[in-house]
Parts: structure tokens; sequence; C-alpha cells
């Protein structure tokens, strides 16, 4: 099933009171199929937070729409999108963003409480996800007691919790050394093998070469596409380094 799909997306930047214009997309295509782990490479200043952003409903394109599962999320009023985005889209921010004054336990139930989803439901649901993401002895802390790791992998929580349609990953393991970098990568690989779609954008080579496919971005448009199959990451990544720097002529982390 086609879950989403991206036709001709156009955003340009213009200051109120300059004449200067930026084509952050020019023209942007694709779509994703129920299922998939995608990640959308490039380099610094290609577009990749523009895409993001614009997936997420938090920016409007200036042309172009994005459907998902049948809907133009660009149409959706203003006074709707807080809602929409609770309901369909997870989100995984590089530097966590999680509320220091709520437990671990309340900073996942949070969406559920905004969305007046039931206590007995949330419970249900935190029961299942905490084991599979070994956090089950952190829901009494405070996020200021944990490691980068836990903390994101708590953010992961709170992400799956509301069982989105569509999880979108914005260079999650950017704050993370190496050693939890890996983890993480092999976390959200295990939560797209049970069927959650995801699409994370990254400049790392590595957390790519975790995805099933990896589209490029380059002034504003996708460019080229690699496939995984049946490789494992450490073959894939050599690939995509080797894209990165053929096509795009950069040298990538
Ligand atoms: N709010 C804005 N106003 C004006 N120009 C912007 C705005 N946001 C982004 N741009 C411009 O749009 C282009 C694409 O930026 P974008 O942040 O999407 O790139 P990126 O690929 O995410 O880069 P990075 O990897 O450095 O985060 C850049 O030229 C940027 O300067």
């Amino acid at each position: 099933m086609m879950l989403l799909q991206v036709n001709h997306l156009q955003k340009i930047f213009q200051t109120r009171f300059s004449k200067e214009k930026t084509i952050a997309l020019q023209d942007v295509n694709f779509s994703v199929e129920d299922g998939e782990y995608i990640a959308i490479m490039g380099e610094s200043g290609s577009g990749k937070t523009t895409l993001l952003n614009t997936l997420a409903t938090l920016d409007k394109p200036t042309s172009g729409s994005v459907i998902l599962n049948g809907h133009d999320v660009t149409k959706i009023k203003e006074n709707k999108l807080a809602e929409f985005r609770r309901e369909h889209l997870g989100f995984i921010f590089q530097d966590f963003n999680l509320l220091d004054t709520l437990s671990v336990r309340d900073n996942i139930f949070l969406p559920l409480v905004l969305g007046r989803q039931k206590v007995r439901v949330m419970e249900q649901r935190l029961e299942k996800l905490a084991p599979k993401l070994n956090i089950a002895d952190l829901l009494n802390k405070q996020p200021f007691e944990l490691s980068g790791g836990q903390k994101q992998r708590v953010a992961i929580a709170r992400a799956l919790i509301t069982e989105p349609e569509l999880v979108l990953a914005d260079e999650p393991t950017a704050a993370l050394d190496f050693k939890n970098s890996e983890s993480l990568l092999a976390l959200l690989e295990g939560i797209n093998e049970t069927g959650q779609t995801i699409l994370m954008v990254t400049h790392s080579a590595i957390a790519a070469s975790h995805a099933k496919r990896v589209l490029f971005i380059k002034d504003g448009r996708i460019f080229h596409q690699l496939y995984r199959a049946k490789r494992e990451a450490a073959e894939f990544m050599q690939e995509i380094s080797m894209t990165m720097t053929n096509l795009l002529g950069t040298e990538v982390r």
C-alpha cells in the first residue's frame, strides 16, 4: 500500500524586506510504501530539514502536495494541525526534546494525554513498549537523570505510543556517541521490521545504511536512490559513501 506521496514539492524562502529568494526545495517527488524505512541524505543546505518540516506539517510548501494515506496534509487548517500530528505522526529529534519537569513515564504519555486517551490504554501500550526499548527501569526517573542513549530510547517510546502511520526522525543519532548510535540504529531497524514506516533525515552514511532505501537530495531535488536489498548495513554503507563522494563531490562522515 502507498502510504506517502510527495508531488512537485517546492519551497521558496523570501524575507519580507529583501528581494532575495532561496529555493530550498525545487521539485521534490517520491513515494513511500507502507512498512518502508527511508533515509534522506544530502549535504548541508541541500533542503533536508525543509523537506522534513514540510512532511511534518510544521511548514507549508510554496507549491506541491504531500499525500499521507490519501489526504493532502498541506491543506490541513491551522487549528487542526496539532491534532493531525498527534494522531498520524511520530517524531524523533536529534536533541530528544523531552520535558525535564515531567517523569519519563509522563513524557511518554504526553501525546496520549493531549489526545485524551484512557489511562488503561496508555498503560497497556507502555507495558508492551518499555521492555522492547529497554526503558522499563527508567519510567519513574526524570529526563535529566538519563544518559543520551536512554533519553533517545524514551523519545522513541513517545513517538511510538500513539501508533503513528509514519515516524519522522531528524538526525536521531547526532547527539550520541558511536556505541549508542549503533544500538539506536539497530533498535530503529528492529522497529521497522515490526511494520513501522520510518523516514529519517541524516547526513551520516552510517545512519543511512540501516535504512532499506536511501534518497539523495541536492539543490532541492531528489537525484538518486539506492536500495539496500539483502545487504548488511556495513556493505550498504560503502555504496552510500561512494555515491556521496562521486555524485555530490563531498566527503561524508
Ligand atoms: N526559514 C528560512 N528562511 C530563509 N532561508 C531558509 C530558511 N530555512 C532554510 N533556508 C535555506 O534553505 C536552504 C535549505 O536549508 P535546509 O535547512 O533545509 O538544509 P539542510 O539540508 O537541512 O541543511 P543542514 O544539513 O545543514 O541542516 C538553505 O539554503 C537555507 O539557508
